[in-house]
């Protein structure tokens, strides 16, 4: 029936702020749904949330895991941001898609689940000092988050009979979110795989156990039994009926209140927040602690908007700095992609089948009503996590660690560390460098009456450094988003390469074998300054931004400690994909709950220790 339908979060803002809560979390997705369930399985602790959103508990939209992307761009699902006018992209505006609902961006995301390899997470210990952030201090967590669903086969070309079965049931560990293998497979995956594979890129039966490299079927946050998108809203569920617990909805948070702690001079202290609904504005207070989990664009426009972030820029505007901290919305990093579009011969299936074959489209949408199976279950579980060495050689390698040492990194800040971090990972051959994904339909229009495919090529470890700031006092204004996206020759190279090796695979068979004709790139030949030109106009943001809040120290240009709570206050911490002191090379939702699971327990073990 597609529900995830349990008791529906408040809507009464009034009764919502008379509540005495012991912590107010801003911000219903991923980071605080997660850690408000986490907190709230102490019956003695009082836990309230406020989100922007609405709660949808039964929305095919949603739901349905064919239906991704559709919502994309929808006000009422969508914040719907846009960036800059991006000068490495000819100056393009690229959209920034957020998820505006309670379960945030994971009730908008496309429902890949994976994690980084080992030393990238490895790499978040050097700038956080304590609580074990890294892989191994991470796993625990990962686990925690989720169920996996047991006995299903991964039999993707390259995988021997034995493999398929060793890694999954040892992984089932009883949490929230619900992971699965797709149940079928359309025509389109397992050539592209074998190509790949052809081109030197093997398969990795199990990319989620900190070796991330190779070909990949996804794991997907689909819950099979009722074949629909599993997301934070399970966290919601399982703790809506307690009487410690308490969602609000279509509140927007508008400012953190600060004043100085009496306890620790020279520090903050925040007691509580203000939201709006229907222009009303309301206070509720937190005895212990603001948790701000508004994700990567909101979180520093939250805090910037309450007096923390650079005193320069907030003076500026007309806000009273109470904490100067400039690295607050600053070391915005995303993995920028672009696509390659082919049109597949007759009596070749994509997706596309469902767009275009209407006694298809019914006989699908009648099993899957009957069974919740079927095409309409499925997503496309094929990615490619490379590495330099695995599609350059030696001398070109080189070529990309001199032209990462051009991009000189700005000293006082994150980025000295980053880069020599960055620069070991394009040494090293099992730290991938790029993604390619298949998606098994036309993504770039117009679309004929065919059935298409799009490769989407991402940079994963991009040297570029945006960022995101407020641009005027008010709340509901936008904040100003710039990815910096393609503004040095290493990233465009890296692109390049990438994009060049999915140009490969039309002549690469069994893949080539059921493609008619290249779309996008246009057809005929192109030379590097063809391609590079396509690539600063045929571009978008992989959705998947992290660091605006990096967990760092102040000397760095942090702006939370390794316990998540905000340099210069005592009691308001941030628990999102913000938080990333370095961006991982994966899709980011198992990171972000691994991030939010263990923040519950760092916020516990503090709370007893008083
Ligand atoms: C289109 C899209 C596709 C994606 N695909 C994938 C994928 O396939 N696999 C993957 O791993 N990841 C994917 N992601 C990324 C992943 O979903 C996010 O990284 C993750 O959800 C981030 O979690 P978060 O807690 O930081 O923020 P969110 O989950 O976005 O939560 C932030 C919440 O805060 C609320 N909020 C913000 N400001 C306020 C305010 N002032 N007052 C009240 N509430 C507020 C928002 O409405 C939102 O609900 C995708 C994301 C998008 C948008």
């Amino acid at each position: 029936d597609g529900s995830h339908a349990c008791r529906p979060p408040s809507s009464d803002p009034a009764a919502f702020a008379k509540h005495e809560f012991d912590y107010v979390i801003i911000g219903g997705g991923v980071g605080g749904l997660t850690v408000a369930s986490r907190l709230a399985e102490d019956p003695s602790v009082r836990v309230g949330v406020i989100e922007a959103g609405d709660y949808h508990p039964s929305e095919p939209l949603i739901d349905i895991p064919q239906n991704i992307g559709l919502l994309v761009g929808n006000p009422e699902y969508d914040w719907a941001f846009s960036s800059v006018p991006q000068s490495g992209l000819n100056g393009l505006k690229v959209a920034v898609a957020r998820g505006k609902m309670l379960g945030g961006s994971s009730g908008l995301n496309f429902l890949a689940w994976n994690r980084a390899s080992k030393p990238e997470y490895d790499a978040w210990s050097p700038f956080a000092s304590e609580h074990g952030w890294d892989f191994d201090g991470l796993l625990p967590y990962f686990e925690r988050s989720t169920t996996i669903r047991p006995h299903q086969l991964n039999p993707f070309p390259g995988i021997n009979g034995t493999q398929e079965h060793a890694v999954y049931d040892a992984e089932f560990m009883g949490g929230p979110i619900q992971l699965s293998y797709n149940d079928i497979y359309i025509d389109t995956v397992f050539p592209f795989v074998e190509s790949l594979n052809s081109l030197g890129v093997p398969t990795n039966p199990d990319g989620d156990n900190g070796r991330s490299a190779g070909v990949i079927n996804t794991r997907s946050s689909i819950d099979r039994s009722k074949g629909v998108r599993s997301y934070s809203t399970e966290y919601y569920c399982r703790s809506a009926s307690q009487s410690n617990f308490h969602v609000l909805t279509g509140a927007h948070v508008t400012q953190i209140l600060l004043h100085p702690d009496n306890h620790l001079k020279g520090s903050f202290a925040a007691s509580g927040v203000k939201f709006v609904v229907n222009s009303s504005e309301y206070t509720v207070k937190a005895k212990k602690e603001v948790i701000l989990s508004a994700g990567v664009i909101q979180s520093p426009q939250l805090l910037e908007l309450s007096g923390i972030g650079n005193a320069t820029l907030l003076k500026s505007l007309g806000v009273t700095p109470l904490i100067d901290l400039p690295g607050v919305g600053e070391n915005l990093q995303d993995h920028l992609a672009t696509a390659v579009e082919y049109e597949l011969k007759p009596g070749a299936r994509s997706f596309d089948e469902l767009r275009i074959n209407n006694t298809f489209k019914a006989e699908q949408s009648a099993i899957y009503n009957a069974s919740h199976t079927g095409i309409l279950a499925a997503i496309d579980p094929a990615m490619a996590y490379i590495p330099f060495h695995t599609i350059l050689d030696t001398t070109q390698v080189e070529n990309m660690l001199k032209l990462s040492d051009e991009t000189v990194p700005v000293e006082g800040t994150l980025q000295p560390l980053q880069h020599k971090i960055q620069r070991q990972w394009m040494e090293d051959a099992t730290i991938p460098q790029v993604e390619m994904i298949l998606f098994s339909n036309g993504q770039i229009p117009p679309l004929a009456n065919a059935s298409y495919i799009t490769i989407v090529c991402e940079n994963l470890h991009p040297l570029a450094r945006g960022s995101v700031h407020i641009n005027s006092t008010l709340p509901s204004d936008y904040p100003l988003i710039n990815h910096q996206y393609l503004s040095n020759e290493f990233d465009v190279q890296t692109m390049l390469t990438v994009l060049k090796l999915a140009l490969k695979l039309q002549d690469t068979p069994p893949l080539s074998d059921i493609i008619q004709t290249r779309v996008y790139p246009p057809p005929g030949a192109l030379s590097d300054d063809d391609l590079i030109n396509y690539l600063r106009t045929i571009a978008l943001s992989a959705a998947h931004p992290a660091g605006t809040v990096a967990m760092a120290p102040q000397s760095l240009g942090g702006v939370v400690g390794s316990d998540l709570k905000v340099h210069g206050t005592t009691n308001l911490r941030v628990v999102d994909a913000s938080i990333m002191p370095i961006l991982v090379g994966a899709h980011i939702q198992a990171t972000t709950y691994a991030i939010a699971e263990k923040a519950a327990d760092i916020i516990k073990s503090q709370l007893q220790a008083h």
